[in-house]
């Protein structure tokens, strides 16, 4: 896997709580590459957290700096990536994601919800009804995660460890079937 994968990054993608941290970290190791959170690049950036350039500067400010980081990133490779639910938005983010494998995480919303139940550190589940909210988003995005090259169906069980294993397993179908048609 590693041979064929020459290097290229990975990207996850995919809803917020959706385990791009967590299975991120697990990859990283396991491919020996370097693991990157563009959301804690990005607060190294703006020397502030994510909720408060969402408070002080906007989403749209946030967009910005993500974009930002995001390119840079391009430039490096050996690297998993966890990035941020809403990288997928804007349409010049594709084209630094595309130098890499993109990952998508797709995890029912009734699983996010209990995962990220309470939590503080996601401004845009700060809302009255936030299962609602996060299936807007998923409405929203859900054509824009399915332009990943691999997609990883999470079940309720699943493990971080298992979920990993599956990654691998996806990428290296698709690996294959390039390798076949070259
Ligand atoms: N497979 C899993 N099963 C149960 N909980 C998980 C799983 N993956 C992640 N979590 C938990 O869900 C929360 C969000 O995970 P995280 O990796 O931060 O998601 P993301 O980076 O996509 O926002 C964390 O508390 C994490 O421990
Ligand atoms: O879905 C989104 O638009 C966001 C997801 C967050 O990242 P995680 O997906 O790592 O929670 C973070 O980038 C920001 O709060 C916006």
């Amino acid at each position: 896997m590693k041979q064929f994968l020459k290097g290229c990054n990975l990207y996850l993608i995919g809803m917020m709580g959706s385990g791009k941290t967590t299975v991120a970290q697990i990859l990283a190791p396991q491919l020996e590459y370097r693991y990157l959170d563009s959301d804690r690049l990005i607060e190294q950036v703006a020397g502030q957290s994510i909720p408060e350039i969402f408070a002080e500067s906007g989403e749209a400010a946030f967009r910005e700096l993500e974009t930002k980081v995001l390119s840079e990133l391009c430039a490096y490779t050996h690297l998993v990536v966890a990035t941020g639910g809403g990288i997928i938005l804007n349409r010049q983010n594709w084209s630094y994601l595309q130098h890499g494998v993109v990952v998508w995480l797709d995890v029912p919303v009734e699983q996010l919800y209990q995962r990220l139940a309470g939590d503080t550190t996601r401004p845009l589940l700060r809302d009255p009804d936030p299962m609602a909210k996060l299936r807007s988003l998923l409405d929203q995005r859900q054509s824009l995660y399915k332009q990943a090259d691999v997609r990883v169906i999470v079940g309720p069980e699943d493990t971080p460890e298992q979920i990993a294993t599956g990654v691998l397993a996806e990428i290296s179908k698709i690996l294959k079937d390039h390798t076949n048609q070259n």
